[in-house]
């Protein structure tokens, strides 16, 4: 049994259609790449596993069991963990009040707050500062953490490398092949397809709400032309 598994799903907000019999199986403990241009729907993607997209159709199934139907906070409560774009994080709170409240919301069983420190070791230092505070690649780390800390089992994260600088996007290439060994699958969307590939085993391609390609990394790697087409990047093969 696959750990997240679409088929036919079609997303709506209000009137507008903007998903398309999208397709997509997760195993567990995968990297999974979302790959598309701006508004090409990948954020609407996550939010059709979510439920916080107004209106959804298809087949959604969460280790076997349909969430097309379940509420948002069922949703998350079963272990989907999802990083907006937006970082999440309380801006007056420290750090590690950041991660307390996080944990403390926890449904299940919380992920230590001293392994975040482990894993973020960045924020190790700056456990009394004040999420406000904080660059903005700090920020980001801390947003990870907060939803890590929850102990998902399958973490969403939209756009983390966006607005950040090249040696940081390094630093949390790191962090997250510290994360996916620690038995949480990832699906990450991302406009920053190096960032992507570096860190995924697979890849789907969407475009204008639907499955443009799907396969493996190294499939990807040898297709300059969907790169160029579907995301307008090239991309060094190495
Ligand atoms: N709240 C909304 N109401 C109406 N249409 C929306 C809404 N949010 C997104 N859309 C539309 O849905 C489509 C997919 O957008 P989505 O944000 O999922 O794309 P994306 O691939 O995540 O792009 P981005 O990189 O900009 O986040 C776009 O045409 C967008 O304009």
């Amino acid at each position: 049994m696959s750990l997240l598994e679409f088929e036919n799903v079609n997303g709506f907000y209000g009137n507008s259609h903007v998903l398309f019999d999208l397709d997509m199986t997760v195993e567990q403990n995968e990297v999974v790449a979302l790959l598309g241009r701006n508004g090409a729907g990948k954020t609407t993607t996550f939010r059709a596993i979510t439920g916080t997209i107004p209106r959804r159709e298809g087949r959604i199934e969460y280790r076997g069991e349909s969430i097309a139907r379940k509420s948002v906070e069922a949703i998350s409560n079963s272990g989907i963990k999802l990083v907006p774009e937006e970082r999440r994080i309380f801006p007056t709170l420290t750090v590690q009040e950041n991660l307390v409240v996080a944990r403390d919301a926890a449904s299940g069983t919380p992920r230590d707050i001293e392994e975040m420190y482990e894993i973020f070791s960045v924020l190790d230092d700056l456990r009394e500062n004040r999420g406000q505070n904080l660059s903005g690649g700090e920020q980001q780390m801390l947003s990870i953490a907060r939803a890590l800390v929850q102990n998902p089992d399958l973490l969403l994260l939209d756009e983390p490398t966006e607005g950040l600088a090249p040696v940081i996007v390094e630093d949390l290439t790191e962090i997250l092949e510290d994360i996916v060994s620690r038995d949480v699958t990832v699906i990450i969307a991302e406009q920053n397809v190096e960032f992507a590939l570096s860190l995924s085993e697979r890849a789907y391609i969407i475009e204008s709400g639907e499955n443009a390609w799907d396969g493996t990394i190294e499939e990807l790697r040898d297709r300059e032309d969907l790169l160029e087409q579907y995301l307008s990047v090239g991309v060094a093969s190495d």
